[in-house]
């Protein structure tokens, strides 16, 4: 493939994708689309070891990163409470990822991607 042809997604990228859709729709405020700054969020590359954000999920998505679906809920929890972490528990970025956590959990369910694992295979 040249270098400008989009590679063609596998199944697994395309469920994922998928999955990406479901949880962004659950931040509507695009909190956690991008990564957070240390502009925005003062020390916050030095409070969290390991900064995560859909854009970056995406990211390793395309690159085939994740060998599965049950890999992609590692990142998310970890962007969850990267953010229950840095923002004390009265903002509003703390109970958007307290609400995004629970939501997202829901639609990362084992019986979820159980029944999209098959859809794969
Ligand atoms: C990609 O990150 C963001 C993008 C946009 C915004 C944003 O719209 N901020 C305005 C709402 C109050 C100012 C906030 C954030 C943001 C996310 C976060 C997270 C996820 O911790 N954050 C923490 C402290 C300050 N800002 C943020």
């Amino acid at each position: 493939l040249d270098r400008l042809e989009e590679k063609e997604q596998t199944p697994l990228q395309e469920a994922l994708n998928q999955l990406i859709r479901q949880l962004q729709r659950k931040d509507p405020s695009a909190f956690f689309s991008f990564p957070v700054t240390d502009l925005v969020a003062p020390g916050y590359s030095v409070i969290i070891k390991r900064p995560m954000d859909f854009s970056t999920i995406k990211e390793k998505v395309k690159k085939e990163y994740y060998q599965s679906l049950d890999e992609i809920k590692v990142d998310f929890k970890i962007m969850c409470e990267n953010a229950m972490i840095y923002n004390k528990p009265e903002t509003i970025f703390h109970r958007a990822a307290r609400k995004l956590l629970h939501s997202g959990m829901k639609i990362l369910s084992q019986e979820r991607l159980e029944s999209l694992k098959q859809s794969i295979t």
